[in-house]
């Protein structure tokens, strides 16, 4: 069997990754001829740790080819997984215009059986509609079968997500393609579960959507905690013992982004309303989202009274630690609210980057900590790179005008922090 991987950004690449590691013949097929020259010479255009290593071994070997041309890749390979990106639109629904393109491609292209799967997380009924998409582009009635094969993993940990996953969803109504892909995955020792399309894409949807309600309980959780002299961390600490909660997703901060949980709540929400239900749970997860970066602000602004012309030092770009993704990253957020309130910022991160389009004149991007902390009146940290966590902070207070800390992450330990001169406050973290 020959894999084709139809988008090669996060996704793909690490599919593709994945799939060569098992031994198989596979090609990345992207619209973007920039991705595509990195790849052929075993680098990455992005940042995810460990994937570069693997990506070049198996190019060296001819095992991970990547290419422009679609013809050529449709035609030669008998299985297509679908990695294109599935951004919301404005109103909040998913914008399946990529998938579109991907589908009428394969529908033209296809020259015998294929075997289209969609790793691209679509909402509910999405198979069918990609079905009517590749039929109405074929030039000839070869018959093909579509399946759903929703992919979990989490950027920054990619490699260790996809290659030890802790399940694999697979949708589809057709035996073959279950039986090619239960071939394809052969040597994964993790649960299966072979299910309607419709129900593989809801698992999905369903997942992150639970794991954002989780985030958004701790973080209004968070709230109380400071009313009530409690530290959140310890709360955390206490609840994730019960195995029926579970450790994980239970870190209050600034809020979740990424180019996943935000757009993923929102599709779920969209789609329940065009069948009138009213997910009213998932409306408040998204409320308290929008508003838990400006929670932390208010601290701010309470003891700067307000930022005009001060400056702040920013520590984090990335939506979390290890990507240099920033899709929907709450210091995104921080950073256009201190841009109107007329602040001067000093953004630091140790991987991420502001696009080159976005250039704001009261932004300066720095090269270190050290640099972003000169002449501060505060820090606001956005993103918990382990780095942050092992800097000296006792000895940098001496390059702040003000040593005000505020934790978006609650990475410090605010006792320590004010033993050390620091005014510190955190997210339901200060005692
Ligand atoms: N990023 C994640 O952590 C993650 C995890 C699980 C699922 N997902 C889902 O996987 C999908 C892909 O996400 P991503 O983060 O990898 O996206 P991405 O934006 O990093 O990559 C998508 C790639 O598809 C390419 N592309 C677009 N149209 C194309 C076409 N017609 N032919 C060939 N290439 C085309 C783009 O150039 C881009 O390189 C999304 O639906 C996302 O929701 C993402
Ligand atoms: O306790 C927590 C855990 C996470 N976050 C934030 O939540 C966001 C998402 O984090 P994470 O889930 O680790 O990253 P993603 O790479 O976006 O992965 C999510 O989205 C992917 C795309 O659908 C899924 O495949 C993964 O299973 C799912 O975890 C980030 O901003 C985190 O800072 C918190 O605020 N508190």
């Amino acid at each position: 069997m020959k894999i084709l991987i139809i988008g090669t950004g996060y996704v793909g690449v690490t599919t593709a990754m994945v799939f060569a590691e098992s031994g198989w013949q596979v090609t990345g097929l992207d619209v973007d001829a920039f991705k595509i020259e990195r790849l052929r010479q075993g680098r990455l255009h992005f940042h995810e740790p460990g994937l570069e290593d693997l990506i070049s071994k198996h190019v060296r070997s001819g095992r991970l080819l990547f290419t422009t041309d679609k013809e050529k890749a449709i035609a030669e390979h008998d299985i297509i997984f679908i990695c294109v990106g599935t951004p919301s639109q404005l109103d909040g629904n998913a914008d399946l215009r990529y998938i579109q393109q991907a589908a009428e491609d394969i529908g033209y292209w296809m020259n015998d059986y294929k075997l289209v799967v969609t790793k691209s997380t679509v909402p509910v009924g999405s198979q069918e509609q990609i079905k009517t998409w590749i039929e109405a582009s074929q030039r000839v009635a070869y018959s093909f079968d579509v399946a759903s094969n929703p992919e979990f993993l989490r950027e920054g940990k990619a490699v260790e997500d996809a290659l030890r996953p802790d399940r694999i969803v697979i949708g589809t109504d057709s035996a073959n393609a279950t039986e090619q892909l239960q071939k394809l995955y052969g040597a994964f020792q993790c649960p299966w579960i072979v299910t309607k399309p419709r129900t593989a894409e809801l698992i999905k949807y369903a997942s992150n959507a639970f794991l954002a309600t989780k985030i958004s309980y701790m973080n209004e959780l968070a709230r109380l905690c400071d009313e009530l002299e409690i530290n959140v961390k310890e709360v955390a600490d206490g609840m994730g013992l019960d195995p029926r909660i579970g450790p994980s997703f239970l870190q209050a901060g600034l809020g979740y982004g990424g180019s996943c949980f935000p757009k993923d709540v929102s599709e779920l929400v969209m789609t329940a309303r065009k069948h009138e239900v009213n997910l009213r749970i998932l409306d408040q997860v998204m409320e308290v989202n929008c508003l838990q970066f400006n929670y932390l602000l208010d601290k701010a602004r309470k003891r700067l009274g307000d930022f005009t012309d001060k400056y702040i030092a920013v520590l984090g770009l990335a939506f979390k630690p290890n990507t240099d993704d920033i899709r929907e990253a709450p210091a995104l957020r921080v950073i256009q609210e201190l841009i109107l309130e007329k602040a001067k910022v000093r953004l630091f991160d140790p991987i991420a980057k502001l696009p080159v389009d976005v250039c704001y004149e009261t932004v300066t991007v720095c090269g270190s900590v050290e640099e972003a902390l000169q002449n501060a009146e505060a820090v606001i940290l956005c993103t918990e790179w382990t780095e942050f966590g092992q800097l000296n902070w006792e000895h940098l207070r001496a390059l702040l005008t003000q040593a005000n800390f505020f934790d978006g992450r609650n990475m410090m330990d605010a006792r320590q922090m004010r033993g050390i001169g620091y005014y510190y406050q955190g997210i339901g973290n200060d005692y």
